[in-house]
């Protein structure tokens, strides 16, 4: 697996190494000892897919209340998606900084996102499935979220969502 930063401290691009035959290819999806040589500091609990069959569906932006953060790392296994992640550290040089990054089923690209950052993602194409591991089991009392076009992030989508939900359409301006 190969690990490239990112504008953000701590968000981190994986790309598969893959061993070629005459079969296909053999890729890594998830190793602890590698991320731990890249310094990275990531158990895998729970592992979800979402499945989103809409065209531009937008899920996010999603993070956890202080003292809750979690860490995950996100692939998409079918379809295409603009992953983002917001750095909300107050105490990082990128607060209110965001990156976004295209995730695909061909490259097999993945996002490492770190505690204390808000992460969300529109998908590129139809029928898109998202397959990420958490660092904590799901605590939904824990759940907060930050709007997609809140201007205190400005973040550049490349189409406006076609598909959200209430939750995520109406969260408040951010505060911070
Ligand atoms: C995230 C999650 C949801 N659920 C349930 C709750 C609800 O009934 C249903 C859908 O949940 P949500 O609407 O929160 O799903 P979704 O909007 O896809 O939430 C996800 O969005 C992306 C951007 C993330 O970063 C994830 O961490 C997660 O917050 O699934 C679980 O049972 N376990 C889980 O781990």
């Amino acid at each position: 697996m190969r690990f490239t930063k990112t504008e953000i401290p701590g968000v981190l691009i994986v790309d598969p190494e893959p061993r070629k035959d005459e079969r296909g290819a053999f890729n890594r999806a998830y190793c602890p000892d590698e991320f731990a040589a890249a310094g990275i500091d990531f158990t895998s609990t729970q592992i979800n897919i979402a499945r989103s069959t809409h065209l531009h569906t937008l899920r996010g932006m999603h993070h956890k209340a202080p003292g809750m953060e979690e860490a995950k790392f996100v692939r998409c296994t079918r379809g295409a998606i603009f992953d983002v992640a917001v750095d909300l550290r107050p105490d990082s040089p990128t607060y209110r900084r965001w990156t976004g990054v295209l995730l695909d089923h061909s490259s097999m690209r993945g996002l490492f996102i770190p505690e204390g950052c808000s992460h969300g993602y529109l998908t590129l194409a139809p029928d898109t499935d998202v397959l990420y591991q958490m660092s904590r089991p799901f605590n939904p009392e824990g759940d907060r979220g930050v709007r997609w076009d809140d201007p205190a992030f400005g973040i550049r989508w490349p189409a406006a969502p076609a598909m959200i939900n209430r939750r995520d359409a109406t969260y408040p301006d951010f505060e911070g």
